[in-house]
Parts: structure tokens; C-alpha cells; sequence
């Protein structure tokens, strides 16, 4: 592993570090934000996952998180979204491919070689955390906004014991039923939507819930909102009577300004749980 950069930030340190991927076939960027406490022992983890066009970086320098983590004790990753190089496979579209994966291991060509997003988010950085940095993987929770919101719900929901709460902004709710899905799920799973069914946050909460609490922040002025299909998930957690915090909230977009907005209400929501 290699260390790209190490930033004092809040009492704590704002790392970015670059690593050999097995799971992706390629180097990976991660962001990390250890927060004081760290110094002392293992501290809890948030895991934030980015959205469309991201990298590891929008997150971690607009989205305004490491004043809460650090109030919490709480330590912050951002991994990227897709694999990286030149030698990966891409797409015109700024949907699908680099900036896109979805956060699902591809079957399909181009991209299986390279996208196996979900084991790398779930298997492979966990451990390079665990062997690297005074981080605590008994106590996880995750959130993420829009493709990274779709990811925290679908990773939360289909690993029951893993993470002790789930949060999002502005998921993408349904992708099953929504271009931000079907093109993706088409592209990296291939036509046959039995294969889809994992990947969509909607029906893993009609199948299975959550054992834990659950918020989720969308925008009445969200311009993709048609797109995230929030309603759908809302019928989900109604019918499941799951417990859950869903809210519209006046006038905000989709964009960080709305992101961090929140965040304060998100992080403490998580540390509620991750102190229980
Ligand atoms: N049309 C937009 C769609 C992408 C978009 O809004 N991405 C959101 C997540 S779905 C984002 O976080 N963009 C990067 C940023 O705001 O820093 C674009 O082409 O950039």
C-alpha cells in the first residue's frame, strides 16, 4: 500500500492511499479519515459511497463528514467507484463504466475482468483496513449518495450482522425499475433480470429488511428524482413496517450542497448505533 497523502484534519488525519487490487485487477484509491481517538485504539467505521462520475475525493472534500466523525470518534471511508487504468473497459456514457460500477461484481464483457465492485467494497478493502489502520470492524455502519446510496442499501440488506445502520442520500431506490439500473444491471449482469434481483434495494427490502435503523434523505428538487424512484422504496419499508426515517426534504437538489446539509443529522444517526 501506498501512501498518497496525509492531511491533519479535526484532530485527526485525512489519508488517501493506493492499493494493489486483486478483486479489480488494478490499483485502487481510497480516502480515510482516522479521527483522533484512532491514535489510542481500533475506532468505529462509516463506509460513504460515492455516485456517479466519482472518485474516492468528492466525498471527502465536499461533503463535509470529518467535523462530525471527529466529534463521534469515528473513522470515515470513501473508497472510489469503479476500477481504474487504462487498461479497463469504458463507455461514452458518463453512467456506465469508469465513475459507474454500481456496486456489483460484472459477469459480462468488457467489464468483467475489472468490475467486481461488491467484493471489493465487501471483502477485499475491509481487509486492507484491518491489517493497515486502528480501525474496529465489529462496529461498521454505511451510507452512501445516489449509485452510492443504491450500494449502502443493497450491502447493508444482503449482509444481515454486518453493519449496525444504513443511511443514504438520495439513492437510487429501484434500479430494476429505472434507467440508472437496467442499462447497468444489462451491461455488467446481463439480460437476465433474475440475476438483478440482489442489486435492487426495493425488492431486498421487501425479501429481507434491515435488523438495524435506517434513514434516507432525498430532495423534492432532486433533478434526478424520477430516476431514484424513492417511493418505491417508501411502499417497501411501509409494507415490511421496517423501522425507518424517510424524508423529503423542501427545496434541495441532488448535489453535495444537499449532502452536506445533512450529513451532521446522518453521522450522529450512526453513532447512535455504533455505540449502542
Ligand atoms: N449529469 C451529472 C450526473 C452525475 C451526478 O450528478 N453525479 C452525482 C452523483 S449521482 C455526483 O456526486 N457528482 C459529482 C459531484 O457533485 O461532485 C454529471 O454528468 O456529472
Amino acid at each position: 500500500m501506498e501512501t498518497l497523502s496525509e492531511n491533519a484534519c479535526f484532530g485527526g488525519t485525512q489519508g488517501v492511499y493506493s492499493h494493489a487490487s486483486q478483486s479489480c485487477a488494478c490499483d485502487m484509491t481510497f480516502g480515510l479519515f482516522l479521527p483522533r481517538e484512532a491514535s489510542d485504539g481500533p475506532v468505529p467505521v462509516l463506509w460513504y459511497l460515492s455516485g456517479l462520475t466519482c472518485t474516492h475525493e468528492n466525498a471527502m472534500v465536499k461533503a463535509g463528514a470529518q467535523a462530525w466523525a471527529a466529534e463521534h470518534g469515528i473513522a470515515l471511508v470513501f473508497p472510489d467507484t469503479s476500477p481504474r487504468g487504462d487498461d479497463v473497459a469504458d463507455d461514452e456514457a458518463y453512467d456506465l463504466g469508469k465513475g459507474a460500477g454500481f456496486y456489483v461484481n460484472a459477469t459480462q464483457d468488457p467489464w468483467a475482468p475489472h468490475y467486481q465492485m461488491w467484493t471489493y467494497i465487501t471483502e477485499e478493502l475491509p481487509k486492507v483496513l484491518d491489517h493497515g489502520f486502528a480501525v474496529d470492524l465489529s462496529r461498521q455502519a454505511i451510507t452512501g449518495h445516489s449509485m452510492g446510496g443504491h450500494g449502502a442499501l443493497t450491502m447493508a440488506m444482503a449482509l444481515p450482522g454486518r453493519f449496525k445502520s444504513v443511511s443514504a442520500f438520495a439513492p437510487i431506490s429501484h434500479p430494476t425499475a429505472s434507467e440508472w439500473g437496467r442499462k447497468q444491471l444489462t451491461a455488467y449482469l446481463g439480460a437476465d433480470e433474475s440475476k438483478w434481483i440482489g442489486h435492487d434495494a426495493t425488492l431486498l427490502m421487501q425479501e429481507n429488511g434491515f435488523d438495524g435503523p435506517v434513514l434516507i434523505d432525498t430532495g423534492t428538487q432532486d433533478q434526478f428524482i424520477d430516476l431514484l424512484n424513492p417511493e418505491a422504496l417508501a411502499q417497501a419499508i411501509a409494507s415490511r413496517r421496517q423501522q425507518a426515517t424517510l424524508r423529503m426534504q423542501p427545496g434541495y437538489d441532488h448535489s453535495y450542497f444537499f449532502v452536506s446539509t445533512f450529513m451532521e443529522e446522518h453521522m450522529a444517526f450512526h453513532a447512535d448505533a455504533l455505540y449502542a
